[in-house]
């Protein structure tokens, strides 16, 4: 029913003969053509309806009943086969409405203009397909070009985005407020608790061990936000998004540590922690968890939005409540301590594009694998700590290393395939894929020696090329990202687009106007329909009405 429905220039007129007060509904291209072929088979009532409905089409284009006088018999039988085409057409063109409307929500503002184009350059197409195929296919335009619809998609969202961020204005500076009065009310708590500065406690319980690998999260996070961003960044939400994963972390690891109390001042490597050596209390501890773990999801959820705030509660939670007892129950934990690493580019990622896919999973693929050797070689040099401190490492079950290593090995390999997937799935240019390799392959390359050597120098080895590989793989993601050329590409397409559509309203109004002075300017200008698709999509040309 919807095939053929709808034209390119799908204006519909509703033509009122002064004469026999007859209101006559044209379509101006497609209903035509598919009413002359009905009628074509319909016997000798419809071809007089195709006659009359050839005449009308030529008074539409013309604007005047032209040259051959109109014969008011035919003209009603083509008024009842039109007028059915265009309750058809009415239908259809509020199902558009309504699916360009739910598509509006999800794709951002500028995408009416796009998704009309082809809707109508498709001529064929059913409403609820519409939104699928945008999505799958490329999208022709009137110049003749095929655009790829994710690069539309993508700039939509952008500028949907931009949107939210204005009309989340007025949210922000309440949220402000309350950070503000959240902060003053933990601090003068925790000067109440001992006497102790909340900068203090920030200071010794996150900075003092965690300094490094705390900003490595935030830089893995302020990462997955850029490339989730296209070309046109919102610094401030980049700010929030760290911020917020810096205190979601901040409290991950304060409730780690509130856990590993007993355990931490039973290893070397941690028993100069502020908890163990006691410089700062439990309470303390647990105040500080709670308000960066509030304070930085509600930044998240306000700032941001709920999915990335989600995502930082969920690893908190996967962090503090399942990782850390684990470490002490079974090896496993490793591979679910990678998952948590994993998940703060994803969160950024999110926090940017307000959603989850494919070429986000990118920089977590990276930080997943990554944390392996990283965590293998932490764990192989620290054995005896470990075993000290009551936990149950890969390490401790592998007495000659092997198996250690081989983890580690087959971790670094699985990096290599990264740099090719980033610039396959359109994220980095081709440089990356190179500069992605090398680095994978040198890190593969210490963690081979490990596996054949297995001493302390070599685990060493790969733990410092591990340090090193995190930064300059996300340097290098920044460096070769690719968006500037397809962003200014969609935004000259999307100018182009208004043009158009701008003309062609112009075209349309300049034909309104001169059916409004033949009719003198009474009657009905649009149906319901029309009022309903012209408020929200700037470039729907709304059906008109003539009445003469
Ligand atoms: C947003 C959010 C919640 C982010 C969390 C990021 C985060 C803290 C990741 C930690 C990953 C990890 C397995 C660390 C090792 O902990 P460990 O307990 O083995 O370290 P330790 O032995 O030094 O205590």
């Amino acid at each position: 029913m919807w095939r053929n429905s709808v034209g390119f220039s799908s204006k519909l007129l509703t033509s009122k003969s002064s004469s026999s007060n007859l209101r006559v509904p044209l379509l101006y291209h497609g209903v035509v053509s598919r009413s002359t072929s009905t009628a074509a088979g319909s016997g000798s009532e419809s071809t007089e309806a195709a006659a009359g409905s050839v005449k009308l089409t030529e008074w539409v284009r013309t604007g005047s009943p032209g040259s051959s006088a109109l014969n008011l018999s035919s003209f009603t039988a083509a008024s009842v086969l039109k007028g059915r085409d265009v309750v058809d057409l009415a239908k259809h063109y509020g199902r558009c409405y309504s699916e360009l409307s739910k598509a509006r929500l999800r794709l951002g503002n500028n995408l009416d203009g796009i998704l009309l184009l082809y809707l109508f350059e498709k001529r064929d197409i059913h409403p609820i397909k519409c939104r699928y195929n945008l999505s799958v296919a490329h999208v022709s335009m009137f110049d003749g070009q095929v655009y790829q619809a994710p690069a539309l998609v993508r700039y939509s969202r952008l500028l949907g985005r931009l949107v939210e961020v204005r009309k989340k204005e007025l949210r922000y500076s309440k949220f402000q407020i309350l950070l503000v009065f959240g902060l003053l009310g933990v601090e003068l708590l925790a000067i109440k608790l001992q006497n102790m500065s909340l900068l203090c406690i920030f200071a010794a319980s996150f900075f003092s061990n965690y300094t490094v690998f705390s900003m490595l999260v935030v830089a893995t996070s302020g990462t997955g936000y850029i490339l989730g961003s296209g070309s046109a960044i919102d610094y401030m939400g980049l700010c929030c998004t760290c911020a917020g994963t810096m205190m979601v972390a901040a409290s991950a690891s304060t409730l780690n540590q509130v856990f590993e109390v007993k355990n931490d001042a039973m290893m070397n490597r941690t028993k100069k922690r502020p908890l163990p050596s006691g410089r700062i209390s439990i309470p303390h501890a647990v105040t500080w968890a709670s308000s960066t773990g509030i304070l930085g999801s509600a930044l998240l959820a306000s700032k941001a939005n709920m999915l990335a705030a989600g995502l930082g509660v969920s690893n908190l939670v996967l962090y503090a409540f399942i990782y850390t007892p684990l470490k002490q129950i079974h090896p496993i934990n490793t591979w679910v301590g990678a998952i948590v690493g994993a998940i703060p580019p994803l969160l950024g990622w999110a926090a940017a594009s307000g959603q989850v896919s494919l070429n986000g999973m990118l920089l977590p693929a990276a930080l997943y694998f990554w944390q392996l050797p990283h965590f293998m070689a932490l764990a192989y040099l620290c054995r005896k700590d470990y075993a000290d401190g009551g936990f149950r490492m890969f390490s401790l079950a592998d007495a000659s290393g092997q198996r250690t290593a081989a983890v580690a090995l087959r971790n670094c390999l699985y990096l290599l395939p990264l740099g090719y997937l980033a610039y396959d799935w359109g994220l980095t240019s081709g440089w990356f894929c190179l500069e992605s390799t090398l680095l994978a392959l040198a890190i593969s390359g210490t963690a081979i020696s490990f596996y054949l050597n297995r001493t302390t120098k070599d685990a060493r080895r790969m733990f410092h090329a591990s340090l090193l590989y995190l930064p300059v793989f996300m340097s290098g993601l920044l460096i070769h990202r690719v968006t500037e050329s397809e962003q200014q590409m969609t935004i000259e397409n999307t100018n182009k687009i208004v043009e158009i559509s701008s003309s062609l309203e112009t075209t349309e109004e300049t034909r309104e106007e001169k059916r409004m002075k033949q009719s003198g300017g009474n009657g009905q200008r649009r149906p319901p329909v029309a009022y309903a698709s012209v408020a929200p999509f700037p470039f729907l040309p709304a059906p008109s009405y003539a009445t003469p």
